[in-house]
């Protein structure tokens, strides 16, 4: 009987995508005999609307540039062309449509995991994926309070990366050389992004009147 397909799903915001994403999708895939992982920029991170956030197509280009090189990398546009607030449960249940018959498994660092309880829906999502949390410099799950046997933990080489640092070397002159792929370099030179009064049409995600 031949084993169900196992793919790995890599949620973010990628406002840059940098080597501590790569590295966590590298070691899960590795790690669980993964066929893909497919990296999904979030369309609007709703838990970010108090911050400026990249423009999806910003954040979409530089995860392709950046997982280009891996033949094992896919990215989707699924939560980018949905529109509205990105919630995993839909990234999954689209996800689900265009995988069947496969096991998938949802890649999240230390920090998001504590956060999952807050999450849309989120006791469906144990039912929809396996979900796997990395290791990450900075942050224990010691006391998030998961469901015993809902996660799987894995420890990955530590990568002290985070988006919010990258952004902020950028926006003080700093480089971010080895801390994203060489193209995410360029590509950040290239829009202006993340500089201080640069013209990158940069958004704020506030709730839509909808929503309201
Ligand atoms: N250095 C890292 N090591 C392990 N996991 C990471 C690392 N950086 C990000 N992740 C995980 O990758 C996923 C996407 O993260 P995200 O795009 O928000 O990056 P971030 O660096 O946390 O961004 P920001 O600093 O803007 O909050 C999350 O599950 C996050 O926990
Ligand atoms: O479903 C939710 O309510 C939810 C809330 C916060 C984050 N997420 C997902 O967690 C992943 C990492 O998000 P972030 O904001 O840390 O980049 C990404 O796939 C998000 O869509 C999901």
């Amino acid at each position: 009987m031949s084993r169900r397909r196992r793919i790995g799903v890599m949620g973010g915001t990628f406002d840059p995508i940098h080597h501590g994403h790569l590295v966590a999708a590298s070691e899960v895939q590795a790690q669980f005999g993964l066929e893909q992982v497919v990296f999904v920029p979030t369309g609007q991170p709703w838990q970010k609307s108090h911050e400026v956030v990249s423009p999806a197509e910003d954040r979409y280009l530089m995860t392709v540039i950046a997982t280009a090189s891996n033949p094992r990398f896919l990215v989707s546009r699924v939560d980018i062309d949905r529109g509205g607030p990105t919630y995993t449960v839909d990234t999954l249940s689209d996800l689900r449509e265009q995988y069947p018959d496969t096991d998938l498994y949802f890649i999240t660092g230390a920090d998001a995991l504590e956060q999952i309880v807050s999450w849309h829906r989120v006791v469906e999502l144990f039912d929809m994926a396996h979900f796997i949390g990395v290791t990450r410099p900075g942050y224990s799950l010691d006391g998030a309070h998961l469901p015993k046997g809902a996660v799987s933990l894995v420890e990955i080489p530590a990568m002290a990366i985070s988006s919010t640092g990258c952004r902020d070397r950028v926006r003080a002159g700093l480089p971010v050389w080895y801390l994203v792929p060489d193209g995410i370099v360029q590509y950040i030179t290239k829009r202006g992004l993340y500089r201080e009064g640069s013209d990158s049409p940069a958004v704020e995600w506030g709730p839509r009147s909808s929503d309201a």
